[in-house]
């Protein structure tokens, strides 16, 4: 994973069933022409995979969104530039769906999707929890479906996506997915029967940095420093201590153990952090929101 552009380091290519392989699928045989893409459900993720496409260079009119409200739709065009559709004229138009509605709204957008979708449409979900097979349950026999976890760092091309395809998804299928994600971050490939573990880890990964700097604002709050000073000073430690990890080569333990003088300050912030079980309440925090995406699957089985 050391290349933006690159593919995955925790490839596994024989993921999932490749059953259709050989089928003229027109979302895997762009033949040169960049596939078209509906983002159906235009929150959180939906826009920040819509707003970074676009800043990686997608031309406007490859993409279209929906949008349950009118006003939201109009908001979206007009911010953006792309078409916006209904979810019906989507799955009859799109080379590649991508569902970014909450596992709650899953059921009835495919209800509403089914009937429409074309033959070959390719089915991209970034629902928590949710696995392909009950996807491939609502959907035309034969549908290709494609699992993948993303973060709202698309918005600015620096997600960690990782991919899983389903039974009839086809190596050319997560290729293809694999491509439209490398344009705005990394892309990795595992089983499906590990995209819990990964929803905890990367898809909810960013809420706990951002978690900790809060915290650690309020650090510099209570030290007396004015808010804005604590903010910059912490803000710019974790993207210095962001660009290390990435760009170093160190393991974390060397790079913490770098900052950490003997008899100095760094140790007796690590022994409160220690006496207050930080590393403990990661592990059962992380645990918990693995748990929580096994439980949103099981509830929209
Ligand atoms: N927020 C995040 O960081 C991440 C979210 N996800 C997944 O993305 C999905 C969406 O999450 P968020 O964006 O956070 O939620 P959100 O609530 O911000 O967005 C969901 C959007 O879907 C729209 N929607 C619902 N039903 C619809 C329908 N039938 N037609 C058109 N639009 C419809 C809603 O109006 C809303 O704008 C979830 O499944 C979540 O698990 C995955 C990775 C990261
Ligand atoms: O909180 C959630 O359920 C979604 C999935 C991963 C990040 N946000």
């Amino acid at each position: 994973m050391s290349e933006r552009t690159g593919a995955a380091d925790i490839a596994d290519h024989n993921a999932g069933g490749a059953d259709n392989a050989g089928s003229a699928d027109k979302a895997a045989q762009s033949g040169g022409t960049v596939p078209t893409v509906a983002i159906l459900g235009a929150g959180k993720i939906g826009e920040a995979l819509l707003a970074g496409l676009l800043a990686a260079g997608r031309e406007p009119a490859t993409l279209s969104v929906s949008a349950r409200r009118p006003a939201r739709a109009e908001q979206l065009q007009q911010q953006y530039g792309v078409a916006v559709t209904s979810n019906a004229d989507a799955a009859a138009d799109a080379d590649v769906l991508v569902v970014a509605v909450k596992p709650q709204d899953i059921e009835p957008l495919l209800a509403e999707v089914a009937p429409a979708i074309s033959s070959g449409t390719l089915v991209v979900s970034v629902a928590a929890g949710l696995p392909t097979v009950l996807f491939e349950r609502h959907l035309p026999e034969g549908t290709p479906v494609v699992r993948v976890m993303p973060n709202t760092a698309l918005l600015l091309g620096e997600s960690m996506s990782v991919i899983s395809a389903g039974a009839h998804a086809a190596p050319e299928h997560l290729d293809l997915v694999e491509q439209l994600l490398a344009a705005i971050g990394k892309v990795a490939r595992v089983p499906e029967s590990q995209q819990d573990a990964v929803t905890a880890l990367s898809g909810s990964g960013p809420a706990y940095f951002f978690y900790l700097v809060e915290a650690m604002i309020d650090a510099g709050i209570l030290l007396g420093l004015p808010r804005n000073v604590s903010t910059d000073l912490i803000i710019q430690s974790a993207v210095g201590a962001a660009l290390m990890l990435r760009d170093s080569g160190e393991h974390p333990v060397a790079l913490r153990e770098a900052v950490t003088s003997p008899g100095g300050t760094t140790i007796s912030a690590i022994r409160e952090l220690e006496n207050h079980g930080v590393r403990a309440a990661l592990l059962a925090a992380i645990e918990a929101a693995a748990r929580r995406s096994t439980e949103l699957g099981r509830a929209h089985h």
